[in-house]
């Protein structure tokens, strides 16, 4: 429905907005942006870019997109220098797009080609091509060599100064070094071939116009920047070798360039794609290393076009440096761009992405700095260095040149929203500036004629012709050049004239005799003249020579001194990138640590504030239990008070009962003495067998001890029945209450119970509700705050209530806990004085921790009072 909707509202469309203000000023030209739409892959796939002219296209969003849900299903219109349909073959791109940077190459312009688009629109298809359709690539290198295929310079008399510029050898040194390279190439040289790519044959447009008076070389280099480091493709060495990182520099012209990058001169079209070919193996070779493919780099493959005037004869380049013109033309595939969410990347293909991604970001804010300053005529400063791809940019968009730059679009809709970001970049690029390339004509600034290459090809032509076969019948006289004079006059003496003849014969031998003469000395002058230049000559020789061989030396050390330099530099720039890198590493490390402590201080804040709130809660517990406490206590001393007002009264009675007895005692006579034993005679702990047992208890001699000794409860305790052992389990019934399982201490004292019944859970009233039970003890294990385990018994007696329940009054608590005979001796004896000890293992009965008597009594007059 909706996407229906949106396709009918191109109502909403809009046009980019472009600001044309200053844009076509007479020196400088726009960044011409045009657009490929490739093929769609499957019929059923549903287009969402349709072309509206030949410079427009409209892209309509699809609903499954984050667009569409976000601009409101708007219809966006994009222009370009010219829309190539998904129909449009590799030779109508390569003549509009490239062949106009051709030729400027060729004629001593810059030019810089990308393709950007999303991965898989036919970035790589448009650059390169494949087996029947070859790209842009080849297609330029075969119009470059066509062109200058009769106007080429001998190999290496251009040669790399490794400063980005060319120094002019001479013929001999030129020729030296091809015989050295004929020698490497007869050692060994692989065929670089590709059977995937493919050289175009059928293109054999020439470019017309070209200065004839030039010879012309061609260099070559390949690069690729793979998370931002710049790798040199045609490095040398085996493929598998890892290859070395590369600085970019800026030479005396301003111009950015890679420094030591391998630049091979090319002599014709095929030498040129077979070095681009070593590149992309080696390429392939890297990223397999790094488990990746080649899509994951921008690569960046440059044809650098070299000339200069030949001399006044028409003959060789003239030997001077400055003469030299280069012009440059860079074909660059840049990396798809991706969004990492939709491509699940994790790992090194991340770290690939988010770099790409970031170069290309810095490619856009580099171009909207730049369309800002020039609209504005501000002075922003442009970040190219944050990006090795902006960098090595920089002197094609400050410098002079053309730039081109060819968006490829995927029109399938699941593409939509990242080519929608493809659209916004090129409509930004196609706002961007570039200065005009100014063309230097170096021949008119040496005073050298035109039509000097003409002129000596008409004379070699002329002089081929005079070493042929019918030009030597022509007859030539040199002789008389040297001649001694006229010939001989007749010699015939055969009239009386003859002595007239005679001395006409004397007359002509004496000139040729002075002339003779005179030609002799004119020889021996000339022989003189020869000998003295001859002479000046060998000195001036033996002098430059001498002289040469000192500039030599001097040469060769300041080489050596150079190389040192140059190492030291590369070391440097290697120190300082590592550095770099150090900083960045450690910036990001210092930025996670101060997350981290942020994160901990909340939590610590978080903590505290937790703390707080629970101190409050404690306390205001606390203060809310002092208070039950303090009433509790209140009932206990009340309680107390009426049960020592009643132990008392039970006293009185008892002393009453006592003397009633002794009265009776003393009137009754004596039968068995040694059957009888006297109240007087009870000790404590025996048992008094003439007494009733109600009689005998505690508190009978308690009674009669306290009315001669002060009260102290560990008297009693001592003698009190209720801390032996044998009476914590004596014959009647108990209920053993132990609410979580035991666990089994292997003491020689063990919580044992004989005429007991075991409950886990106090439910049922029945289980203490019961004429044959009527002791309680409930069985407890917790660790004490030294964490040793400690066992509580606690006991008490079961009391029927009038509802038919039962009640039971706590009345002493049993703890068994153990101690290891090694540790802390004199804390544990601190801690365990006034206990018992058992080998090793100590037993505390309810008295045992150390309290005064009071406390302890107190201890078990708080015991509570349960009621079931
Ligand atoms: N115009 C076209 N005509 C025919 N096939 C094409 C066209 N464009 C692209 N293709 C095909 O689409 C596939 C992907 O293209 P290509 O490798 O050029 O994409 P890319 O943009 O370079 O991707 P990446 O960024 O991943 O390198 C290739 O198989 C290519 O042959």
């Amino acid at each position: 429905m909706k996407s229906a909707k949106s396709k009918t509202r191109l109502n909403d469309m809009r046009t980019p907005s472009r600001s044309k203000q200053n844009l076509f000023q007479e020196d400088r030209d726009p960044v011409h942006v045009y657009c490929r739409l490739r093929p769609m892959q499957n019929e059923n796939d549903i287009s969402c870019i349709n072309i509206l002219s030949p410079t427009t296209i409209v892209m309509v969003p699809p609903p499954t997109t984050v667009s569409y849900r976000n601009e409101n299903s708007k219809s966006m219109k994009y222009t370009f220098k010219e829309v190539f349909p998904p129909e449009a073959n590799q030779q109508e791109v390569f003549d509009k797009v490239a062949f106009p940077l051709v030729d400027g190459l060729l004629k001593q312009k810059n030019g810089l080609l990308f393709t950007y688009g999303v991965t898989g629109s036919g970035k790589t298809f448009t650059m390169t091509g494949d087996t029947h359709n070859c790209g842009i690539l080849p297609r330029c290198l075969n119009v470059i060599f066509k062109t200058i295929n009769d106007l080429q310079a001998h190999k290496y008399v251009f040669k790399p100064d490794k400063m980005n510029m060319f120094d002019v050898q001479s013929e001999a040194e030129a020729m030296l070094e091809r015989q050295k390279e004929l020698h490497k190439f007869k050692s060994g040289r692989k065929n670089n071939s590709n059977p995937d790519l493919a050289m175009s044959n059928s293109d054999l447009t020439k470019i017309e116009g070209i200065n004839e008076d030039n010879q012309y070389a061609v260099f070559v280099t390949y690069i690729e920047i793979y998370n931002n480091s710049v790798f040199d493709l045609l490095e040398d060495g085996p493929p598998s070798r890892s290859l070395s990182t590369k600085m970019i520099r800026e030479d005396a012209s301003h111009k950015m360039y890679v420094h030591s990058v391998t630049e091979i001169e090319v002599k014709s079209a095929e030498e040129a794609f077979e070095a681009f070919y070593l590149g992309l193996k080696r390429k392939r070779m890297a990223h397999t290393n790094l488990n990746a493919d080649s899509s994951r780099s921008h690569s960046v493959f440059t044809i650098r076009l070299v000339q200069a005037p030949v001399d006044q004869m028409g003959e060789a380049v003239i030997q001077n440096k400055n003469s030299v013109a280069i012009s440059q033309l860079s074909l660059v595939d840049l990396a798809g761009s991706e969004r990492t969410n939709r491509t699940q990347n994790t790992g090194d293909r991340l770290r690939e992405a988010s770099n790409i991604n970031k170069s290309l970001m810095t490619l856009r804010t580099c171009l909207e700095m730049l369309r800002e300053n020039q609209l504005n005529s501000a002075k922003n400063k442009v970040p190219y260095r944050e990006s090795k791809i902006t960098h090595l940019f920089k002197s094609f968009f400050e410098g002079k040149g053309q730039v081109r730059m060819i968006v490829c679009a995927n029109s399938r809709a699941e593409d939509y929203d990242e080519t929608l970001q493809v659209m916004r970049f090129a409509e930004l690029a196609s706002e961007v500036e570039v200065a005009k390339a100014q063309v230097n004509d170096i021949a008119s600034t040496l005073g050298l004629m035109s039509g000097r290459r003409k002129a000596n090809r008409l004379f070699h032509m002329a002089r081929d012709k005079i070493e042929r076969p019918e030009a030597k019948e022509l007859e030539i006289d040199l002789g008389l050049v040297y001649s001694l004079g006229p010939d001989f006059p007749s010699l015939e003496l055969n009239s009386s004239q003859a002595a007239h003849i005679i001395k006409e014969l004397m007359a002509h031998l004496e000139m040729r005799i002075s002339r003779r003469e005179t030609l002799k000395r004119i020889l021996a002058v000339k022989d003189e003249k020869f000998r003295s230049a001859l002479l000046d000559l060998q000195k001036d020789v033996l002098e430059l020579s001498s002289e040469n061989a000192s500039l030599n030396a001097q040469l060769s050390t300041e080489k050596r001194r150079n190389q040192v330099f140059e190492e030291r530099l590369t070391r440097t720039e290697n120190e300082v990138l590592s550095f770099q890198k150090k900083l960045t590493e450690m910036t990001e490390y210092s930025s996670t640590l101060k997350r981290d402590l942020q994160e901990k201080d909340l939590l610590l804040s978080q903590y505290k504030l937790d703390k707080a709130k629970q101190k409050k809660l404690l306390e205001r517990k606390y203060q809310h239990k002092m208070a039950a406490e303090h009433e509790k206590a209140k009932e206990i001393i009340s309680e107390k008070e009426r049960l020592e007002n009643a132990n008392e009264e039970k006293e009185n009675r008892l002393r009453i009962i006592e003397n009633a007895l002794k009265d009776r005692a003393e009137k009754v006579p004596r039968i068995d003495m040694g059957a009888q034993t006297s109240v007087r005679d009870f000790t404590p702990g025996s048992t008094p067998r003439a007494l009733p047992a109600h009689l005998l208890t505690p508190f009978s001699s308690q009674s009669k001890e306290s009315s001669h000794t002060p009260r102290s409860r560990r008297g009693v305790a001592v003698a009190n029945p209720r801390h032996r052992r044998s009476l914590s389990a004596d014959g009647r019934g108990w209920v053993e209450h132990a609410p979580n399982k035991l666990v089994p201490m292997g003491t020689v004292m063990k919580p044992s119970i004989g005429n007991s019944k075991l409950v886990n859970k106090l439910t049922n009233v029945k289980d203490i509700a019961n004429t044959k039970i009527s002791k309680y003890c409930l069985i407890s294990q917790e660790q004490d705050t030294d964490g040793e385990l400690e066992t509580k018994l606690y006991k008490g007696d079961i009391v029927p209530t009038c509802g038919g329940g039962a009640q039971v009054i706590f009345n002493d608590v049993e703890m068994l806990k153990q101690f290891s005979p090694t540790k802390d001796r004199e804390s544990t004896s601190n801690r365990t004085s006034g206990c018992a000890r058992h080998s090793g293992k100590r037993r505390d009965t309810a008295c045992s921790p150390p309290q005064t008597p009071s406390t302890s009594k107190k201890q078990r007059d708080v015991l509570s009072i349960a009621a079931f």
